[in-house]
C-alpha cells in the first residue's frame, strides 16, 4: 500500500509537486496520467528514494520513506524511464550485478534470475548483450530487475515509452501478469490508451497536482459515453452526450465534417484541465 500526504516538492524556484494526496491500496494497478513536467518522474523519484521530500509524508507498507528509508526501499522496485542498464554486459550478468547489490546469496540469486528470465519470456536472450536487444527487450530486462528482490510495489516509469504499438501491448500484459500475481503498481504514463487499459484507477496529475482520480470508466462516464467532433476554422470542437442515440440526434439534418466517436481519457483529462496530455 501506498499513502502519501500532502507530498511537496521544490527544485529551487521550481515548485514539481504542490501538495499530492493519494491512497493505492495493496493489489492495485494505479496509473499516474500527465504531460510532460506535470511531476510524474518527481514522484516516483521520491517514492523509491531517489530524491527527497520537501514536504509532507508518504509510507510504503507503513514505513515512512523518511525515518525507515532502508524499509521502505526494500518494498519497492523500480523501472526507471532511461535505460541504465549496461550494454557491454549481458542479460544475465546485468540481473546478476543487481543482486550482488542486494546481497542475495550466489545461489539464491541465479536461481531467482533463471526464474525471473523465464517469466519475463527472455530466457534465450540471457547471453545475448545487452546493446544487442531491441527497445522492447530491454525493458522487459529492466523489469525482470526490477523484480529480483521480491519487491511488493513496482513503480514503472513511462514503460513503453517510444515502443511500437504491438510490443507495447506485450509490455502491458507483462504488467498485467505482474498485477495478477500480487504486486501492487504505480506507473506513470502520458499514453492515454496505455492508462485506459491498463489502470484499476487513474489520476490526473496536473503542475503537480492531482485534478481528478477515479476508475478510468467513471473518469470518461462523467462526460458521457459519446463525442461529436467538428473540425471547424477555428480548431476542433466537441460535444459530448451520454449514449450513441442521442449523439446521431444531435448531428442530425447538420452539415457534414462532424465524427461521432467514443468518449476517451483524452476527452476526460481535456475537460478537468483544458489541456491534451499528449
Ligand atoms: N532535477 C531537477 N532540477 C530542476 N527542476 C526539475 C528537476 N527535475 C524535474 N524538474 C522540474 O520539475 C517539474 C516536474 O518534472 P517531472 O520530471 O517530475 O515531470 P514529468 O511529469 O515526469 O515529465 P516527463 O514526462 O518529461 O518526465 C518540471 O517543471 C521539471 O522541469
Amino acid at each position: 500500500m501506498i499513502q502519501i500526504e500532502n507530498l511537496q516538492k521544490t527544485y529551487g524556484k521550481t515548485r514539481a509537486l504542490a501538495g499530492i494526496d493519494l491512497v493505492v491500496p495493496e493489489g492495485e494497478l494505479f496509473a499516474y496520467l500527465g504531460p510532460n513536467g506535470a511531476g510524474k518522474t518527481t514522484t516516483i523519484r521520491i517514492l523509491t528514494g531517489l530524491t527527497q521530500l520537501t514536504g509532507g509524508t508518504a509510507l510504503l507498507n507503513a514505513h515512512d520513506i523518511r525515518t525507515r528509508s532502508r524499509a521502505a526501499k526494500r518494498q519497492c522496485g523500480l523501472v526507471p524511464q532511461q535505460i541504465n542498464l549496461d550494454g557491454e554486459l549481458t542479460v544475465r550478468e546485468n540481473l546478476d550485478i543487481h543482486g550482488r547489490l542486494f546481497a542475495m546469496p550466489a545461489t539464491k540469486r541465479k536461481q531467482r534470475i533463471a526464474g525471473l528470465l523465464d517469466y519475463v519470456e527472455l530466457s534465450d536472450r540471457s547471453d545475448s548483450l545487452v546493446k544487442q536487444l531491441s527497445g522492447g527487450l530491454k525493458r522487459r530486462v529492466l523489469i525482470a530487475r526490477a523484480l529480483l528482490h521480491h519487491p511488493r510495489i513496482l513503480f514503472l516509469d513511462e514503460p513503453t515509452v517510444g515502443l511500437d504499438a504491438d510490443i507495447r501491448r506485450r509490455i502491458w500484459g507483462l504488467i498485467k501478469k505482474i498485477q495478477q500475481d500480487g504486486t501492487t503498481i504505480f506507473l506513470t504514463t502520458h499514453y492515454i490508451e496505455e492508462a485506459e487499459f491498463l489502470a484499476d484507477r487513474v489520476a490526473f496529475l496536473d503542475e503537480g497536482r492531482i485534478v481528478a482520480l477515479d476508475r478510468p470508466d467513471r473518469l470518461i462516464a462523467e462526460l458521457g459515453g459519446w463525442a461529436v467532433d467538428q473540425l471547424a476554422d477555428s480548431g476542433m470542437k466537441t460535444w459530448y452526450y451520454p449514449d450513441r442515440e442521442a449523439a446521431r440526434d444531435a448531428m442530425a439534418g447538420r452539415d457534414t465534417g462532424f465524427t461521432l466517436r467514443r468518449v476517451n481519457l483524452e476527452d476526460a483529462y481535456l475537460a478537468q484541465t483544458g489541456k491534451k496530455v499528449q
